[in-house]
């Protein structure tokens, strides 16, 4: 690349830098950007800078992957309904153990090695996420939906420029632990907070107008159309509750939402720092 390029790159950023200084971006974190090492580098990377520009990043992390592995070993089948995962009480273990446990300290000593403050968060924390049991899709057990947010305990890491990183368990009123979608609660707490932007690393490049014609990638819509195509099947299987998450946390005043594809390297700073960006921008 000419030197000139690399300079016209960094002014390119500048009026996004300077618009979203003190800004908090809720990041939900999943998919290959977790598993493959050299992405995972560069999210972590892309979170240091963030914050280093004056941006407070919120990440909430999923790791759907991680608890088959782990049930799996324990001659346990993984069950889903609609995306959700049948929680009895003895996979809510492994659930907890593994989200809270292993993927959130593996999250937040990442973020601290590549010159960040981390600070790993599960919903219980502080009372940071309150949880009831969700039977919108049957009775799964113990799957959450989240009832409150108390964005108190996330200003005041933030405050102290901590990047919190929350796994999504949460515990009810009844003393019960409940497991919740991460795109739910990185939806709710973008939404609690009043987040400038959502953005949802995921495994396509965004939202296709006709998925299988990789030409058809849109580049932003409203939240109207948005649940026209959802209604319409245009957007379809595990895309409907991460839309639907967006238009939730866009009606709770969130600015901007977006859908990007964490298999590119620093997907996350080409999608805010550049003029077009490259996934799906959801709007009110
Ligand atoms: N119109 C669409 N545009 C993009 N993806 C779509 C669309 N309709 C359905 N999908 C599906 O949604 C999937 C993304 O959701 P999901 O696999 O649950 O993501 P993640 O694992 O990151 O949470 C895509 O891989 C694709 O199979
Ligand atoms: C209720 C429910 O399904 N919870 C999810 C929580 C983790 C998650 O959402 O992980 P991904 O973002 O990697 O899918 C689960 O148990 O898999």
């Amino acid at each position: 690349m000419e030197t000139i390029e690399k300079a016209n790159i960094l002014i390119e950023a500048l009026p996004y830098i300077e618009n979203f200084r003190g800004k908090i971006f809720v990041v939900k974190y999943g998919g290959n950007a977790m598993t493959d090492e050299r992405l995972k580098h560069m999210v972590m990377e892309d979170l240091v800078f963030l914050k280093l520009v004056g941006i407070n990043p919120v990440v909430v992390h999923g790791g759907g992957p991680e608890i088959n592995d782990l049930l799996g070993k324990l001659g346990k089948k993984p069950k889903f309904v609609n995306g959700f995962r049948m929680t009895d009480k003895e996979t809510m273990e492994v659930v907890e153990m593994v989200l809270t446990g292993k993927v959130n300290k593996e999250i937040v000593s990442y973020i601290n090695r590549c010159g960040g403050k981390a600070i790993g968060l599960s919903g219980k924390d502080g009372g940071l996420v309150t949880a009831d049991k969700d039977l919108s899709n049957g009775d799964l057990g113990l799957v959450g939906y989240v009832k409150s947010v108390n964005t108190e305990v996330i200003q005041l890491f933030i405050k102290e420029d901590y990047i919190p990183v929350i796994s999504p368990v949460a515990i009810g009123e009844d003393g019960e632990t409940y497991n919740i979608n991460a795109d739910t609660v990185a939806g709710e707490i973008a939404g609690s907070l009043g987040a400038e932007k959502l953005i949802m690393l995921t495994d396509v490049e965004g939202i296709y107008k006709d998925y299988g014609n990789k030409d058809s990638l849109i580049s932003s819509l409203d939240i109207k159309t948005a649940l026209d195509y959802v209604n319409e099947g245009v957007i379809d299987g595990g895309m409907i509750p991460k839309v639907l998450c967006c238009i939730n946390a866009i009606k709770k005043g969130v600015k901007k939402t977006h859908i990007t594809d964490g298999r590119i390297p620093h997907s996350m700073l080409l999608e805010i720092f550049t003029d077009s960006g490259i996934g799906t921008v959801i709007v009110r």
